[in-house]
């Protein structure tokens, strides 16, 4: 079978440009991965090395006036990039949802989570608000959210960093999207929050087959829980391996530099175990 039919997402020869004054200039350029059934590929890179520019090309989040976008990206086989606006819309939530670094900037302050996430299951589906409203509290439920009903009630700022973004999972989570691309999803919160985050995603695609792309400039994030890895480094990706050969074996001298720099998530004296 080819690489392709197995593949859930596949990025080909991805090169993206913006308009400067002085003419075009590249952002990233010669990418390419795939993404298969219930893999979680890290995406891993320092800052401004092209990761959410890779990101926001497959959600083709990027302003088309200003951006020039070529190659092939394919989602169950079915073309993305270039699809237009409308098309696109449909696929952003329900086929790929979209977790980012920052929880707070996901919600709108003056509607309660409840409203959000039924609002955001509406628009996806036919179901009715109470229909909406059991599968909401269902999904918290089964990623052991506490009180789900009260939760729905609450306003985003009534919730921590850590329990928003929780929250923010169970939305991407709760239309069982084939790809989830969670952009620096652990960098806000504490240790312990980073933890309980990670171990949530995994437990998504083991429970959904969901396939997700972890993007971090930590290698320490990205051990926990990705099976492969991707580095990228001034707009291209220098490596690509399976996570155990990357730490074992890295071959190109700025992965080296990464691994020698990577802060651990555990602590020695005190490991932490979560139960999901
Ligand atoms: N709209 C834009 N216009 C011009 N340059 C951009 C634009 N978006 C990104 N860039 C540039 O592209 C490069 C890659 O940026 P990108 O945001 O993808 O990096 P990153 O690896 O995600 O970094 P970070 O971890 O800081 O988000 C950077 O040099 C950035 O300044």
């Amino acid at each position: 079978m080819s690489l392709k039919k197995t593949n859930i997402l596949n990025v080909r020869g991805l090169h993206v440009e913006v308009k400067t004054n002085e003419g075009f200039s590249t952002l990233v350029q010669d990418i390419h991965f795939g993404l298969k059934k219930g893999q979680i590929l890290g995406l891993v890179g320092e800052s401004g090395s092209g990761k959410t520019v890779t990101s926001m090309s497959i959600l083709q989040l990027h302003d088309r006036r200003n951006m020039n976008i070529q190659g092939s990206i394919t989602l169950e086989g079915r073309e993305l990039n270039g699809l237009d606006n409308k098309e696109m819309r449909k696929i952003r939530g329900k086929d790929i949802a979209f977790i980012m670094q920052n929880p707070m900037n996901a919600f709108t302050p003056v509607f309660t989570i409840g409203h959000q996430f039924i609002e955001t299951i509406r628009a996806h589906t036919l179901l009715t608000r109470k229909q909406a409203k059991e599968l909401a509290t269902d999904v918290m439920q089964s990623v052991n959210l506490p009180d789900p009903h009260k939760l729905l009630k609450n306003y985003p700022f009534q919730l921590s960093g850590g329990m928003l973004q929780r929250v923010m999972i169970a939305m991407a989570a709760c239309l069982h999207p084939s790809v989830i691309i969670a952009d620096e999803p652990t960098t806000a919160l504490d240790l312990h929050n980073q933890l309980i985050v990670l171990r949530l995603l995994d437990k998504i695609r083991s429970e959904y087959g969901t396939s997700i792309l972890l993007i971090s400039h930590d290698l320490g994030v990205i051990s926990e829980v990705a099976d492969d890895v991707i580095v990228m480094q001034h707009g291209s990706i220098v490596e690509t391996a399976n996570v155990f050969d990357l730490f074992d074996h890295p071959q190109h001298e700025y992965t080296k530099k990464l691994l020698k720099t990577r802060p651990t998530l555990y602590s020695e004296k005190q490991p932490y175990t979560y139960m999901f």
